[in-house]
């Protein structure tokens, strides 16, 4: 297993390009299932788990080619030959359960694994199912999969999502677009990767309206047909850097990142100390003062983002004064506290509530990645902190990060992978 040794101590300064984004990529390369034409995508990231979701289509029968020499395109296409999801890439990725509206959409049928729990929560796929109950689709689950059956096709409905879920609505959206009439989801999430895929299925003859509201309407189509995307740039992964700018005092463009898409990170930041500025098709991010501690709830979108959290509080454990963050999205989204602490930070949980008092400094040691931010608020502390961090289970870190010691490195940052 890779591990990572990072020095820290040293401000970076200098540009960092931002991928793709991996919470948009994954649906899109999924909505090469809704038609037989080609889907090309541009500005793919290379992480581990775009390379799951090939996998898993290309058990479906798609095709999957990388085009051109950059490595960022592919090209998506082919017969579906197989409805079934299986528990080994289901199991892998989560982001997997997001085949079952397209291929019940497509295919009338479609036997997915169940997902299950992850280190961060229990993460049920109930709204999933119901939202494809509604749709006319006869659900069971048996042996740990779920059998989801519409014999004589989908029929668009309203469907009140008692909660904003992400998933839910991108697998109900993709759904709908293939169901007879209309579907309306009401409450549905308001990402911007939701406006991706909108924008993406409407190139492909897909009639949505309303992504990026609380209201979306979706007038379903014989047939969808290839088409071109490029797909967002990673708002995450642009926070994450941004917090490495704000953590060591540095000065980063962010090439690629979007304010806009940054809402209340933007605004906790500002807040927190730390000047973000928009600079052409680069987002700036300074810090010359003190960090100050400040106080963060996650929230659905426009809310502050449940995938920032572990980062701010790292960032947070070496602010002046006392900062308390509440997580509201995942009930188990706190493994990085003790990891933190190991390394001197001074933060205690209180059911969905952590308060970090601010240290001085913090010093380097061995610490654990558990999840994929938990494992970048490692790196962040890591790049703070004197002295020498070795985090292992950088797995965890490659399902979403390309390229990370390299980016980082390339700042100004003394970090190297440890193959093993
Ligand atoms: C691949 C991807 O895009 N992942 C993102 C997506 O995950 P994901 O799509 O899984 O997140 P959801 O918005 O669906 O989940 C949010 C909350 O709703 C609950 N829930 C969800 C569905 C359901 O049927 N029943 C239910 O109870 C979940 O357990 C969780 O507590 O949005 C999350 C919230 O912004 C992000 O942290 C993830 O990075
Ligand atoms: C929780 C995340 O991803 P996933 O939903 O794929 O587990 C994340 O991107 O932080």
């Amino acid at each position: 297993m890779d591990r990572f040794i990072i020095r820290g101590g040293k401000p970076l300064h200098g540009e960092i390009t931002i991928g793709g984004a991996k919470n948009a990529g994954l649906k899109l390369l999924v909505a090469g299932l809704l038609t037989s034409e080609r889907l090309v995508l541009t500005n793919v990231p290379h992480i581990a788990d775009i390379a799951t979701m090939r996998a898993l289509l290309t058990q479906h029968g798609l095709t999957v080619e990388t085009v051109g020499n950059d490595n960022t395109t592919l090209s998506v296409g082919g017969e579906i030959t197989s409805t079934e999801a299986p528990y080994d890439i289901v199991s892998k990725m989560r982001a997997s359960i997001l085949v079952l509206g397209p291929l019940l959409a497509r295919c009338r049928e479609a036997r997915v694994s169940l997902p299950g729990g992850c280190a961060i929560g229990t993460r049920p796929v109930d709204l999933h199912l119901k939202g494809l109950e509604a749709l006319g689709a006869t659900i069971t689950l048996e042996n740990g999969y779920i059998n989801a059956r519409a014999p004589n096709g989908l029929v668009g409905d309203r469907i009140m999502l008692p909660f904003a879920s992400v998933g839910a609505t991108e697998n109900l959206m993709m759904a709908a677009t293939l169901a007879k009439g209309r579907t309306e989801i009401v409450n549905a999430a308001r990402e911007p990767e939701m406006v991706d895929l909108a924008n993406c299925l409407n190139a492909m003859g897909a009639k949505i309206t309303g992504a990026g509201t609380g209201h979306i309407m979706i007038e379903g189509v014989e047939a969808l047909h290839g088409a071109q995307h490029r797909i967002m740039s990673d708002r995450i992964e642009c926070g994450t850097y941004a917090c490495a700018a704000a953590i060591t005092g540095g000065d980063l463009r962010l090439i690629g990142g979007q304010i806009d898409h940054l809402g209340a990170v933007v605004r906790a930041f500002e807040e927190a100390g730390v000047e973000v500025t928009q600079e052409g098709d680069a987002m700036r991010v300074r810090r010359t003062g003190a960090l100050r501690g400040i106080d963060i709830m996650t929230e659905p979108y426009p809310g502050f983002p449940t995938d920032m959290q572990a980062q701010f509080m790292a960032l947070l454990s070496v602010a002046e004064g006392a900062s308390m963050i509440t997580e509201t999205i995942f009930e188990n989204r706190f493994m990085h506290v003790p990891e933190l602490n190991r390394m001197g930070a001074r933060i205690n949980v209180h059911g969905s509530s952590a308060i970090i008092r601010g240290v001085h400094s913090l010093s380097g040691a061995p610490v654990m990645a558990t999840d994929l931010r938990a494992s970048f608020s490692l790196i962040l502390a890591g790049l703070a902190a004197h002295g020498e961090t070795i985090l292992s289970r950088v797995y965890h870190l490659d399902r979403g990060y390309e390229a990370v010691e390299r980016k980082l490195a390339a700042c100004g940052a003394q970090i190297e992978r440890v193959k093993g």
